[in-house]
């Protein structure tokens, strides 16, 4: 048995060891669920295993002892022991096996490769011509050359139009002249850009004989690939720690009229002539496909992010007592208090929702993927509003989940020790990545809004399935509430809040304020609606995949897991459904949810076991698997390099002397 499922093993907290007998489902069979086949949770646990016996893969101490340094050597140091070991461990050619290794053996505070596999390679596939990858695409697979993604400047991350680098065409040289006019105009931010890339797919304005043709990618080389030294021209560097990504090194870049080969302009969509003619793209934002991308498999990484924050609440609060219930002879589990359970399953109801929800949208993506290559662009908007509404909405619930997890493990929660605070900082990051939330909830908002106009003008029968609900009828709601009547609630909220924005934003412009003015203050109604309509998505996908699930135990424990879901997201929401509900309903549905909370508490454990995240990946001492939190966090203090010596340096130089003199 691995030290990953649902097995008892001698050692192991007696606390945890009851609630895992309480579990009614094999948690091997959930993890096939979560993973998306047996074969591939399979696979997981024997990676997991894989790594164990190659000790030099293990963190050279915690990471919260490490300094920012530390942090980048040791991200070094373990990719080079998983690159000579890459053959035992995964199956190369497979990137999910890659991200469950690199992910297990680097941790979530930044690495060298993590945007090369995340944004630079799919940049390469998504745009760059079949001759441009035969030429890079098969160095940066095997690792030859390392890649980031350099779209953001100081002065410019949102809106892309206003980017200010430019790639002017010089057509006597048949080269692009890059530079970066202003400070402003500094790429920022791309994460191993700073010290670890040495090519770099760049975003720039496309200049041919002084007309601007916008933002496009192109493939530019930043370092000597023998000394790693800048080339003449660029200016690059580290721009200094963050809240978490640590391990990573996101950086600053410049251009002095950098110049690079005409056919490095990545050209699968739009080309420039040696002449200088430029041939369009098939869809204007063809460009943003590397965005659109990584969007569609933010519910899964953020699911997986909020995850971890449970598997390290939820053991814990089962081995942590505190108070008692009606027995005053033992203090009780944190876990069995009604409001731990109402900040804690609500959250792993999520975390199950944004996964299940995210591989719905990366087979969209992937489908997408294919049509375009096929010169069909039709699905592009629709899965830009979709992804854009998703990314926020999950990144947001996601960070609010790891913090209401942080404060139910009390004070340890607030220790490196828990690790929940770097968990955090990962996460919330995503609310500001791959576009700022609000901007991309005003994304999802037009298009909101296009869709009601098209309602107003008798177009409803072309609305696409995901937005046919905005013209349907109020229905009407039976007390007897099943997830589908929940569903309909959703639908009544998201429609009736998507009118009351786009009426309250035409009413403006029809009083003759200016179109971009009334949008403006129409907006935060119309991200309202936005989010609305992304929960509506959420809990539709769902409802949809539990209804799917063969296994009968399996399906069983996720019913009680969406009965949590729909009435903690229908109450939370309580006041879009006024005009619906009664208060005599509202009350029905608290009581549903308090009783689901309860339903649901003897599969807590299993549940957060079932996402089998092994203790080298989770690196939290309050989430071990075998629940001995208190020796081991003893153990932890004590490896405190502050703990090396009794006394330190700092108390002889200065505390030491000053309570000298104040004994005078
Ligand atoms: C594989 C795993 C992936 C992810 C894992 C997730 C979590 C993992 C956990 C740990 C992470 C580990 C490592 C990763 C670490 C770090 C981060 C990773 C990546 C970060 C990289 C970046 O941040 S790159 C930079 C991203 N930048 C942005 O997102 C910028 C945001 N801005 C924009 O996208 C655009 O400016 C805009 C969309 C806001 C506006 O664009 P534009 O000005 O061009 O357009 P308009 O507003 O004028 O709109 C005109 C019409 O065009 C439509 N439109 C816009 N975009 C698109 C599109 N992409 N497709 C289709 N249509 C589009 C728009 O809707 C308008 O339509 P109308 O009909 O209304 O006219
Ligand atoms: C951890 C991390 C990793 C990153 N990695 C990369 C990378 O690899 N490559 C890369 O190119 N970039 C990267 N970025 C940059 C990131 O994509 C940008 O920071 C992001 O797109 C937001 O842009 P901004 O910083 O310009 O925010 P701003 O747009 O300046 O946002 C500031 C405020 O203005 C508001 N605002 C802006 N525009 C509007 C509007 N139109 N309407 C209403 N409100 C508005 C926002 O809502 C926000 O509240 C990374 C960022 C982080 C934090």
């Amino acid at each position: 048995m691995t030290a990953l499922n649902k097995s008892i093993e001698p050692g192991d907290s007696p606390d945890l060891t009851e609630e895992r007998a309480s579990g009614t489902f094999d948690t091997n069979a959930m993890a096939a669920v979560i993973y998306g086949s047996d074969k591939f949770a399979q696979r997981r646990r024997e990676i997991s295993e894989a790594i164990s016996k190659i000790p030099e893969l293990a963190d050279s101490a915690p990471l919260p002892f490490l300094d920012r340094f530390g942090k980048v050597t040791e991200g070094s140091r373990k990719l080079s022991v998983i690159l000579e070991n890459i053959d035992k461990l995964i199956d190369p050619s497979s990137y999910e096996e890659g991200l469950h290794l690199y992910t297990e053996v680097m941790g979530m505070e930044g690495h060298p490769l993590a945007l090369h596999e995340v944004m630079f390679i799919p940049a390469l596939i998504a745009q760059a011509s079949d001759e441009q990858q035969v030429k890079w695409l098969g160095r940066a697979r095997r690792r030859e050359i390392i890649g980031c993604y350099a779209q953001t400047e100081m002065g410019h991350g949102s809106n892309l139009r206003a980017l200010e680098t430019t790639a002017t065409y010089s057509p006597e040289t048949q080269e692009f002249i890059l530079h970066s006019p202003t400070i402003t105009s500094l790429k920022w931010w791309p994460g191993a850009l700073g010290k670890s890339a040495n090519w770099a797919v760049v975003v720039a304005n496309l200049i041919i004989r002084d007309k601007n043709y916008g933002p496009h990618p192109f493939m530019v080389q930043l370092r000597d690939e023998d000394s790693h030294e800048p080339l003449p021209g660029i200016t690059v560097g580290d721009i200094g720690p963050k809240m978490a990504f640590n391990g990573g090194d996101n950086g600053f870049l410049g251009f002095r009229n950098y110049r690079i080969p005409r056919e490095y302009l990545l050209n699968r969509h739009a080309k420039v002539e040696a002449d200088g003619r430029y041939v369009k793209p098939p869809h204007a934002k063809i460009n943003h496909s590397a965005m659109i991308r990584v969007r569609s498999h933010m519910a899964t990484g953020q699911g997986a992010l909020l995850a971890h924050a449970l598997v390290i609440a939820v053991r814990y609060s089962a081995v942590r007592r505190q108070g008692y219930l009606e027995d005053k002879s033992r203090e009780v589990k944190v876990l069995d208090y009604q409001t731990q359970q109402h900040r804690l399953f609500p959250s792993i109801a999520r975390a199950y929702a944004f996964i299940f929800c995210g591989f719905e949208t990366i087979r969209l993506y992937d489908q997408l993927l294919i049509d375009v290559q096929n010169g069909n662009t039709s699905g592009m908007a629709d899965l830009h509003a979709l992804t854009s509404g998703l990314k926020s909405v999950v990144t947001y619930q996601t960070g609010e989940g790891i913090e209401q997890a942080r404060m139910a493990c009390g004070g340890h929660g607030y220790s490196m020790a828990s690790y929940i605070s770097e968990i955090y900082g990962v996460a919330i990051g995503g609310c500001t990545y791959e576009g700022e939330n609000m901007v991309m909830l005003l994304q999802l908002g037009r298009y909101l809004v296009k869709s009601i106009e098209m309602i107003q003008n008798g177009k409803s029968r072309e609305l696409g399935p995901m937005v046919a609900y905005l013209a349907e009828n109020e229905s009407e709601i039976d007390l007897n509430l099943g997830p589908n009547e929940y569903l309909k609630v959703f639908e009544y909220a998201a429609r009736n809040q998507t009118w009351r924005a786009t009426e309250k934003f035409q009413k403006l412009r029809n009083s003759g304020m200016s179109n971009e003015k009334a949008w403006n203050q129409a907006s935060v109604e119309l991200t309202r609606a936005s989010r609305l309509h992304t929960r509506l998505y959420i809990m539709s996908t769902f409802i949809n995949h539990v209804g799917s699930i063969v296994d009968q135990k399996v399906k069983g424990v996720l019913i009680d897991l969406l009965n949590v879901h729909v009435t903690y997201e229908v109450m939370d929401i309580g006041i879009y459904v006024q005009g619906l509900l009664s208060s005599n309903q509202m009350d029905l549905i608290r009581n549903q949810l308090y009783v689901s909370l309860e339903t649901i508490r003897p599969n807590a454990v299993s549940l957060v076991d079932s996402f089998q995240i092994s203790d080298m990946q989770l690196r939290s001492v309050l989430g071990r698997r075998d629940g001995n939190v208190y020796e081991n966090l003893f153990k932890w203090a004590k490896s405190s390099p502050l703990n090396k010596t009794d006394v330190l340096p700092s108390v002889t130089q200065y505390l030491k002397p000053m309570m000298e003199k104040s004994k005078l």
